[in-house]
């Protein structure tokens, strides 16, 4: 038999000019999209635009009012909700957690968490893990039973900057290394899109589709978000090639530190990043006298807040 490493890259689920009627109105309506296998199609939108109801529409949790849903035979899937019922009351460990709802062995459990660096966290009290932490069990557990599509409700929230930056590259892992289809849903448009095959722009319908370039570039992406919203994705095809450390001094990627960067280092590392969400974000630099990074402080694009100069290093 002719053997091939070619990615499989077979359509898992489609929607379409689907529809979801309740309460005397359209909650969605319209919607067409494909998920393959090894393929990371984000839904973005704002709160209420339609993308978990559009996930359950794809998932069959529920049906359709019009249009159609169809999936492979057989699909399974891991499901991360946006809200999960737990009673935060009662003890409940991490292993505890990936066995609630169905089975699993334990060495099925052990690669689960090893594959989303929580190993370690195995025995831990649900209750006192970090955000980070927390999203990460949950992914443990969509994992473990080997879904073809992952789909993930909003799997950043409670996650600091630099956590989101990892939760993604992890999602992106986990797509490479089994080859699964991703369905993200994220309000946010922070790293999201960045670390996305093909984006969904939903505002009750699909305002817009495509790669994250072509969304951010696009006049109904912009009417939704802010034409400076498109300018967040350039600043994460940046390559961040340095950090500023707390004591002032500069960590470049090749693990050297100096006093100072320097003009022609690339863009900074998030750290010092603002928390703000589903906004243009700014990096912000803090520059002193001598920072000696080239920039311009005279500048009124360098400079403003207390002593710290903002600059949109994008
Ligand atoms: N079963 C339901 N019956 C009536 N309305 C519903 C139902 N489920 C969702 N809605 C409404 O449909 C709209 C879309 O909800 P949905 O949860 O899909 O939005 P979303 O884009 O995921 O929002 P968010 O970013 O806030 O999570 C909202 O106005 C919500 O109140």
């Amino acid at each position: 038999m002719l053997q091939t490493n070619a990615p499989d890259r077979s359509t898992l689920v489609s929607l379409s000019a689907a529809g979801l009627y309740r309460k005397g109105r359209w909650l969605v309506r319209g919607v067409d999209f494909s998920i393959s296998r090894g393929e990371i199609v984000t839904l973005i939108g704002p709160n209420g635009s339609g993308k978990s109801t559009t996930a359950k529409m794809a998932i069959g949790v529920t049906r359709p009012d019009e249009g159609q849903v169809n999936r492979i035979a057989g699909l399974k899937v891991g499901y991360v909700p946006q809200k999960l019922s737990i009673d935060w009351t009662m003890p409940l460990t991490v292993d505890r957690l990936m066995t609630l709802t169905a089975p699993l062995r334990g060495r099925e459990i052990d690669a689960a968490l090893e594959a989303t660096g929580i190993r370690h966290l195995a025995r831990a009290e649900v209750q006192h893990l970090s955000g980070g932490e927390f999203q990460r069990a949950l992914l443990a557990r969509a994992i473990a039973r080997k879904p073809d599509l992952l789909v993930l409700d909003e799997p950043v929230q409670g996650v600091d900057f630099a956590g989101e930056i990892a939760l993604y590259d992890l999602i992106k892992t986990i797509r490479n290394s089994t080859g699964c289809g991703i369905l993200l849903i994220s309000h946010d448009l922070h790293v999201v899109m960045a670390e996305t095959d093909t984006v969904i722009c939903l505002n009750g319908h699909v305002c817009c589709r495509g790669t994250p370039e072509a969304v951010s570039r696009s006049p109904e992406y912009q009417r939704l978000f802010g034409a400076r919203a498109g300018q967040t994705l350039a600043i994460y095809n940046h390559h961040h090639d340095h950090t500023h450390l707390a004591d002032g001094r500069v960590l470049h990627a090749d693990g050297s530190v100096t006093d100072h960067c320097h003009p022609d280092d690339g863009h900074h590392h998030e750290d010092g990043l603002p928390v703000g969400r589903a906004g243009p974000m700014r990096i912000v630099h803090t520059h002193g006298p001598d920072c000696g990074c080239g920039a311009d402080h005279s500048s009124p694009a360098t400079t403003g807040g207390d002593n710290a100069a903002e600059n949109r290093d994008a």
